[in-house]
């Protein structure tokens, strides 16, 4: 761990942006009896703030507040909707600098990383004050000669959601967005390890004029208890989650017995494979891009890489000569990788790391915790690595690039299908026919071919199999926050 301490408050121009009270309903409160709870930064490991914990209860009465709000709020023309969240992401991107020091103080990523993450995060409220005035209906030609019928699409109503820390703003826009812009209300609980992006967006949309009630910010430590308001309140009308798939699966099965709209984004294991006619310095930045984005902390990160035979080996020494020059340190000072976010997350890489190399992998790069201490890890190659290995089945979510061997195609697009999840997939290649048919084999909602990068306010986001319901982001982002009703007329 770093020996320095960080003065947030000092470091920003906008001090005020800093907030540590929750945001329920529109007003700013203090956790119920006044408790607290701490938020770290995990390059340095001390306290950057104490921030309000709101209790089970204090959520309860703001999803209650958020009701007659959201009946007023999708009472108004989408125009004056749009105009709200275009102030809103307006605020974002003057207060970009600011919004990304909160991010790494509180997350790690490096603050390059994290000013990309806020105008990303941004994207989305712009896009969706686009998409809020053509959320369009339909007429049918009528089924019988006195009959006329429309299609509405409306807001679904109260809407809850529940984000993780790896991105601690564009989680919560994706989410956030298309709810506003569909005329609905949203209670959003942050991950406890980083509110204070979070906040910090609730304190812009006050400022952007959003009436109150409409959006709730709700630091909390009861994640569960939180949980568990949200599914089981007959007030709360959809459910939206990014995470691990095991805690998808809790939700999921809670939100069941109201019969709740869910969207979640879970878990990946993402494949990333190099074929042998693939530009190989493009391959290499692209895993370089994609696998050591936040450090390996994301569901779209490369968890395996495949390598056709024939370019194994220049593959594995090009993407080492790269890897050295990555500089490990504290995001907030220009490194190009910052910490994990927490111990448990450096005893993950470590077992993967282990159970590779008991089982036959080798080590060509880093391979142990950093000598910075704390929760710094060397970025890692491991060579020689197969399907039986822990690496192929679950996700390390760290800065270990394990390096799969194959041979023909067929093999390759078996490996790579082979898991539960199905989010994002990458592969290189030159050659057209190749292109085409891979793209087509690969059980996944995302395929980056000749790129490591994907996401974008633009496209549909999300996975099939065990990575997900439903999709965030694009003209489809919004579907999630409207309901169908059709409408037929005797005349
Ligand atoms: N973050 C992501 O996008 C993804 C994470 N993962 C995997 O999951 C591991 C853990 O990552 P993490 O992001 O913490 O994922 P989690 O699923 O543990 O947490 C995501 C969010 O859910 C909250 N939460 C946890 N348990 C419950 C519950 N029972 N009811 C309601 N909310 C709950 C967390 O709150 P709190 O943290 O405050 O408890 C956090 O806000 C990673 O190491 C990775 O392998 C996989 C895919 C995606
Ligand atoms: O938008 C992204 O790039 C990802 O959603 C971040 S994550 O959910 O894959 O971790």
């Amino acid at each position: 761990m770093l020996d320095t301490t960080t003065d947030l408050k000092g470091l920003l121009n906008d001090p005020t942006l800093l907030e540590t009270r929750a945001y329920l309903a529109g007003e700013w409160s203090d956790g119920a009896d006044g408790k607290t709870f701490e938020v770290l930064n995990p390059a340095r490991g001390d306290v950057i703030a104490t921030v309000a914990d709101a209790s089970r209860a204090q959520v309860s009465d703001a999803i209650a507040l958020s009701k007659p709000a959201q009946k007023a709020w999708a009472a108004r023309t989408a125009k004056e909707r749009a105009n709200i969240l275009r102030a809103w992401f307006n605020l974002m991107v003057e207060n970009a600098d600011d919004l990304a020091t909160i991010l790494t103080a509180e997350q790690g990523k490096p603050l390059a990383e994290a000013k990309g993450e806020i105008i990303y995060g941004a994207s989305f409220i712009e896009w969706f004050a686009e998409e809020a005035k053509r959320v369009y209906g339909e007429t049918v030609p009528g089924h019988q000669a006195d009959k006329r019928i429309t299609v509405l699409r409306q807001p679904i109503g109260v809407c809850a959601a529940i984000t993780p820390w790896n991105f601690p703003n564009a989680m919560i826009t994706r989410k956030v967005g298309p709810a506003l812009a569909a005329g609905c209300s949203i209670l959003v609980r942050p991950a406890a390890l980083t509110p204070l992006s979070a906040l910090a967006l609730g304190v812009l949309a006050d400022r952007a004029g959003l009436p109150k009630g409409i959006l709730s910010i709700i630091p909390s430590t009861d994640s569960s208890g939180i949980g568990k308001e949200f599914c089981e309140n007959p007030i709360v009308a959809k459910l939206s989650f990014t995470g691990s798939t095991e805690v998808g699966r809790i939700l999921l099965k809670q939100a069941a017995d109201q019969v709740m709209k869910c969207s979640m984004e879970l878990g990946g294991n993402a494949p990333f494979i190099v074929f042998d006619d693939a530009d190989l310095d493009a391959a290499v930045e692209g895993a370089m891009a994609c696998k050591f984005r936040n450090n390996g902390q994301t569901c779209v990160c490369a968890n395996r890489i495949y390598v056709q035979d024939g370019v194994y080996d220049d593959f594995a020494q090009r993407l080492a000569t790269r890897l050295a020059q990555m500089k490990v340190g504290d995001g907030l000072d220009g490194a190009d990788l910052g910490p994990l976010i927490e111990p448990a997350a450096v005893d993950k890489v470590l077992e993967h790391i282990k159970d590779a190399t008991d089982k036959g992998g080798q080590i060509i790069s880093g391979g142990k915790a950093h000598a910075l201490g704390g929760m710094f890890f060397e970025p890692t190659i491991v060579t020689g690595v197969t399907q039986d290995m822990k690496v192929a089945q679950e996700e390390t979510f760290g800065p270990l690039a394990p390096l799969f061997r194959f041979e023909t195609d067929d093999e390759a697009i078996a490996y790579a299908n082979d898991t539960i999840f199905g989010l994002a997939s990458y592969f290189y290649s030159g050659g057209l026919s190749r292109v085409a048919k891979v793209s087509e084999a690969l059980e996944y909602g995302i395929v980056g071919v000749n790129t490591g990068i994907i996401s974008t306010e633009v496209a549909p986001f999300g996975g099939v199999k065990q990575s997900g319901l439903g999709r965030e982001g694009s003209r489809h982002g919004i579907e999630d926050y409207l309901e169908m009703k059709y409408v037929c007329v005797s005349v």
